[in-house]
């Protein structure tokens, strides 16, 4: 009932033990908070929180626009309904070194077990978008410092994101994965991968978890979860898929109900309302109030709901 029974610190140790090369374990991204339940009742292994989705969500293209306010809120009310660790995308960290280190913290704050912070800078795109500007090393290097020291709780993961597939190879994407561990990241997240054999050269090449990114329509095909483990990928993440899914059916049952009058042909395909109370809970909070509202007053009819009073 009201939320996780899950501590973030036990979320974040979860998680560590969840990222094994090889395990490919799978995080939907969640577009809300009631999502991420699901996503748990479900049984995948953690959620995703994407930058992208909090953009669109708010009506924003995915350029940077959002603030760590908005980002650490969101993140926050999604991480609080699911046991499951989650992850979210904070983009270039908001600003310089300074301020990444006050993003780590916020997301600690926000019960979030991890992150990944990327190596483009403003006006930001995604990943999978032509035109991408990248940061030098240097830069980067000290923003994922700057995040690793700023953590107070050890567990929480810091992952870099490093675009510089698309703007200058396959190589160039290695080293600089390279150069991130070293200074300090506990994961990679290499952008916009072109096939399963880069995923293998960058497990390869780096001693910590990797994540693919399945994002759809974008550069990488969608390989299959045992493709990516073969690959020796720890995580991989569907980011859009969910809001991609729910927009879609929200766009077909607003043309049937424009085009028919009535919903009524969308009524199938719809969540029951048993089954929207099942994934908030409602029994339980009946059960809470029930116990709680268990004594009487002589002479007065108090039972439950009781329209008298
Ligand atoms: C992973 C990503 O950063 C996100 O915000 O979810 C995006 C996803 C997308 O736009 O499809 C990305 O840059 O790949
Ligand atoms: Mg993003």
């Amino acid at each position: 009932m009201l939320y996780s029974h899950t501590t973030p610190e036990a979320k974040r140790r979860i998680l560590r033990e969840l990222l094994v090369p090889g395990a490919a374990r799978q995080f939907p991204g969640a577009f809300n908070p009631l999502s991420a339940r699901l996503i748990g009742e479900k049984g995948f292994d953690g959620v995703y929180i994407s930058g992208a989705v909090l953009a669109n969500d708010l009506g924003l293209p995915d350029i940077g626009l959002t603030t760590l306010t908005e980002v650490a809120t969101r993140a926050g009310q999604i991480a609080r309904m699911t046991d499951l660790p989650a992850i979210v995308d904070a983009d270039t960290g908001f600003g310089e070194p300074m301020n990444v280190a006050r993003t780590v913290q916020e997301l600690e704050n926000a019960g979030l077990a991890g992150c990944h912070i990327e190596d483009q800078f403003n006006p930001k795109r995604c990943g999978h978008l032509d035109g991408k500007n990248v940061v030098d090393l240097d830069t980067m290097a000290k923003r994922i410092a700057a995040a690793a020291d700023a953590r107070r709780d050890p567990n929480f993961l810091i992952m870099a994101r490093t675009d510089v597939r698309a703007v200058e190879g396959l190589d160039a994407a290695i080293d600089r994965a390279k150069a991130l561990v070293d200074a300090g990241a506990d994961a990679i997240f290499p952008e916009a991968m072109k096939d399963v054999s880069e995923f293998e050269a960058v497990c390869k090449a780096v001693d910590v978890p990797v994540l693919a990114n399945m994002t759809e329509f974008g550069k990488s095909e969608l390989f299959t979860r045992q493709q990516l483990a073969d690959a020796g990928v720890a995580i991989v993440i569907y980011p859009v898929t969910l809001l991609r899914s729910a927009m879609g059916a929200a766009e077909r049952v607003l043309d049937a109900l424009a085009a028919q009058g009535t919903q009524e042909s969308a009524v199938e395909e719809m969540l029951t309302r048993a089954r929207l109370y099942e994934l908030v809970d409602y029994e339980a909070y009946n059960r809470f109030d029930t116990g709680i509202f268990n004594f009487q007053v002589p002479g007065l009819d108090i039972g439950s709901n009781n329209a008298a009073l």
